[in-house]
């Protein structure tokens, strides 16, 4: 039992035992009282003995008036004791709170408690609901898109079947739109929708739908305060609005590597007590022409022809990627050109230290906590800078910038294992030109244990920023020539043969599920405090607690674009 102060305490009946019942401000405990003496215990969080519970406050999802027949007991047996009990305790209280299950998920329980006159359990439920009207950061009112078209195309019905009861149990009212075309939940987000009406936003759907609402919600509030996304050095204004997920794409990794799991219910849950969890959000430039937001992954070569090809294939819904991605294995492409990275400074950790970020990760705490320190920098810091820049050019089968770890189904530690939801780097793999076999076994290292970076042809880098260039031959005559000069210093410093056997000119950019109409690319302005959800973890299951807005980074130099944002996540709100 924790050592807080009870705000109540009774003797009540749960089914057809006599229950002692205590709540304090983080606890609700119940334990049999018969039977107490031989064993009990409890912990800080859900726990279940043979007679005891705790469930925490800030995990409960609601509590309601029963009706007076709600008594499991009566269809399962004991009818004689359940009714004489359902006369002395007639008046019954049901609180509804979240229960942990296996691999991360969630599910809702409902326990009921049976009190002897109805000013008792009024007393119950008003004391119960003021702790929770405490629990600040929990939604109220939602903006819901569905994208009806996502992944295996559930989304309408695993929000109506699976999401709704919870949203409507918890008392959240939620409007609802189902998309009609692509882009229509970002292009009402821009301009349209009432924002001051919400606590958060909802997106029923997988990465690209998520991308979707960020883009809606990054643009419309860069608007609002006269910011121009468009410029690389632009400072962005935070969203004030978090962002969550239900899973309903074919990927959803960016659910996945925050949550731990692609689960409805699970993700329903989290947004419900309001979890939160800031995430690294890049800004992708051609020149000065703004293209998109990345959260996720960033590739060319493997993953842009994967997710070309596959964009053909919607209508095979999530086993698209797996045709498009043995064809593309096939073709074994590779792609000439330079890739200029400046890496992380001191106290980032790097790709390969096998340090997961998992709720309460110290490596993006201290990101935190160091008040943006790393984007702050002198001026002759940011001459240094210039000298730290690395450069290199190659043959690569795959480049991936992965800001996260990019885990999913399948590859449930992701392409890069020890990436940081909200450190302010990314991860930059370069995969060069090697036999189809070793590419395999590098694969093949997603799905098992083994380091997939332990090869010679791979390397991983944890970077602040990067560019890329394509071999520039080919980029003279497909780079669309209506497009703005680009800037100086971006060229590469190239030479060398123009294509090889296997090798085409040019792939395209995946940037979190969408392609990118150019191939030169700088990317930049990590910066975090997006999406919320809490990480768990089966070693250290506490929760995830960044709520405070960070400070937006910006002013380095001209590559680097300070973008903070406050979304939802996964699981979030
Ligand atoms: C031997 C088996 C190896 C399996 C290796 C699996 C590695 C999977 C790594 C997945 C990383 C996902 C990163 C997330 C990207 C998202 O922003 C994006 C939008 O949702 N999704 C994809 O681009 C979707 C990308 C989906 C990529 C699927 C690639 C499948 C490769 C299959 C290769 C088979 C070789 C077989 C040889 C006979
Ligand atoms: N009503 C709609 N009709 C057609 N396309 C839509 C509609 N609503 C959204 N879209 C687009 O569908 C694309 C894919 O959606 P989504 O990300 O939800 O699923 P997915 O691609 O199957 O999953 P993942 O991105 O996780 O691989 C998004 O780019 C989004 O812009
Ligand atoms: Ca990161």
């Amino acid at each position: 039992m924790d050592k807080q102060p009870r705000l109540l305490s009774s003797k009540l009946f749960q089914k057809h035992r006599q229950v002692e019942v205590v709540l304090s401000r983080s606890v609700l405990y119940w334990k049999e009282i018969e039977k107490s003496r031989k064993r009990s215990s409890c912990t800080s969080r859900e726990s279940e003995t043979a007679h005891s519970h705790a469930v925490q406050v800030c995990e409960i999802v609601a509590v309601h008036k029963s009706e007076e027949d709600d008594q499991g007991d009566t269809k399962r047996g004991r009818l004689k004791k359940a009714k004489q009990q359902s006369q002395l305790y007639p008046h019954t209280f049901t609180v509804s709170y979240v229960r942990r299950t296996r691999q991360h998920q969630w599910r809702c329980s409902d326990v009921s408690f049976h009190c002897a006159s109805q000013a008792l359990c009024q007393q119950w439920i008003q004391v119960i609901n003021e702790q929770l009207s405490l629990l600040t950061n929990r939604p109220k009112r939602l903006l819901v898109y569905i994208n009806p078209y996502g992944g295996k195309q559930q989304g309408k019905r695993i929000y109506e079947q699976k999401v709704a009861p919870l949203f409507r149990r918890a008392c959240i009212s939620a409007d609802v739109i189902v998309t009609e075309c692509a882009n229509h939940a970002r292009d009402h987000l821009k301009t349209e929708a009432n924002l001051d009406k919400y606590d958060g936003v909802v997106c029923v759907g997988g990465d690209g739908m998520f991308s979707e609402i960020v883009h809606g919600l990054v643009t419309r509030t860069q608007t609002d305060h006269g910011v121009d996304q468009s410029r690389a050095d632009a400072e962005l204004v935070p969203c004030s609005l978090r962002i969550g997920i239900i899973p309903a794409g074919s990927t959803d990794c960016i659910c996945f590597g925050t949550v731990g799991t692609n689960d409805p219910v699970t993700s329903a849950l989290h947004i419900i007590v309001g979890d939160s969890q800031p995430m690294d959000v890049c800004s992708v430039h051609h020149g000065d022409v703004f293209l998109r937001y990345s959260v996720s992954l960033l590739g060319y070569g493997f993953y842009g022809d994967v997710l070309t090809d596959s964009e053909r294939k919607r209508w095979l819904g999530p086993a698209r990627y797996d045709l498009s991605g043995v064809k593309t294995f096939l073709s074994h492409n590779y792609y000439e050109g330079t890739v200029s990275y400046l890496p992380t400074a001191d106290g980032l950790g790097n790709p390969r230290d096998k340090v997961q970020c998992r709720s309460g990760c110290h490596i993006c705490q201290h990101k935190h906590s160091s008040k943006d320190k790393q984007w702050e920098m002198s001026e002759e810091e940011e001459k240094s800078d210039k000298d730290r820049w690395s450069t290199i050019h190659g043959k690569f089968i795959a480049i991936n910038a992965a800001s996260m770890s990019c885990a999913c189904p399948r590859s449930p530690k992701g392409l890069s294992p020890s990436a940081h939801l909200a450190d302010g780097t990314t991860d930059l793999i370069l995969v060069r030109k090697c036999s189809r076999l070793d590419f395999f076994r590098h694969l093949l290292r997603h799905t098992n244990k083994d380091d997939q970076f332990d090869h010679s042809f791979v390397e991983v880098h944890r970077v602040r920023t990067f560019r890329f260039q394509p071999f520039q031959k080919q980029l003279v005559s497909r780079e669309d020539p209506s497009e703005p000069p680009k800037k100086k210093g971006f060229s590469p410093m190239c030479s060398g043969q123009t294509t090889c056997n296997y090798s085409k000119a040019h792939s395209s950019w995946s940037c979190d599920g969408e392609i990118l109409k150019h191939a030169a690319i700088q990317v930049s302005g990590y910066d975090v405090n997006m999406v919320k959800i809490e990480i768990p973890d089966k070693h250290h299951l506490t929760r995830s607690n960044h709520k405070e807005k960070l400070a937006v980074s910006s002013n380095i130099s001209q590559l680097l674009a300070g973008n903070s944002y406050s979304c939802y996540s996964g699981t979030t709100l």
